[in-house]
């Protein structure tokens, strides 16, 4: 089984992912982690060093590397990956693909303490700042998430809620 997980930054879906790919007995992969560890750099480093576009080019690469090197994973992706160079159409083609929405209120409460190391929100003065800013990216990214065949309300989206899904969906490999 490849499960992929999308959706906004502080979705919880590199919590989740950890937690399901424990339950399913899979690999798990979290794509920044991945590109952390190939670029020996954190994800601000990059995007302060070189940019958004480089930092597009090599998450792109990346997934299609670990798409290529595991049958079965269950892949945390980044905010902003099925929104780039046409990575979600891998995913739609390659696995099964989970959005994880979350509204915007919560994810403010989130990342209010984890804005630091998001490089695209760490620049948010306040809360009020944040909540405009994820609400903007929210409405340019939800043409993309919303294409994805699996869906799950984030709060109450447990290990749980996620192997019912998958069952309904008849999902087994
Ligand atoms: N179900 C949840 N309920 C409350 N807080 C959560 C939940 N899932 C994740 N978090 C918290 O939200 C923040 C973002 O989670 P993370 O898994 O890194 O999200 P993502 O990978 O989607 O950006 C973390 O501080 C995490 O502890
Ligand atoms: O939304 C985005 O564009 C990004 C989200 C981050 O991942 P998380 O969704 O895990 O925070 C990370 O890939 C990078 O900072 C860009
Ligand atoms: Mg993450």
């Amino acid at each position: 089984m490849r499960l992929y997980l999308i959706g906004m930054p502080g979705a919880g879906k590199t919590t989740l992912g950890r937690a399901l790919a424990t339950a399913y007995e899979v690999p798990f992969r979290d794509l920044d982690a991945e590109i952390v560890r190939r670029e020996r750099r954190t994800v601000a480093d990059i995007f302060a060093t070189d940019g958004e576009a480089y930092f597009r080019a090599r998450e792109a690469e990346v997934l299609r590397e670990v798409v290529a090197e595991l049958p079965a994973v269950v892949l945390a992706t980044g905010g902003g990956t099925p929104c780039f160079h046409q990575n979600l159409e891998v995913l739609l083609a390659t696995g099964h693909t989970l959005y994880l929405e979350v509204p915007v209120e919560e994810l403010v409460a989130r990342l209010q303490r984890a804005a630091a190391s998001r490089p695209l929100l760490a620049q948010s003065a306040g809360p009020a700042e944040l909540e405009a800013r994820l609400r903007e990216t929210l409405a340019a990214r939800e043409q993309f998430y919303n294409r994805a065949p699996l869906r799950c309300k984030g709060p109450s989206c447990t290990v749980a809620a996620v192997r019912q899904l998958l069952h309904q969906y008849r999902v087994s490999s």
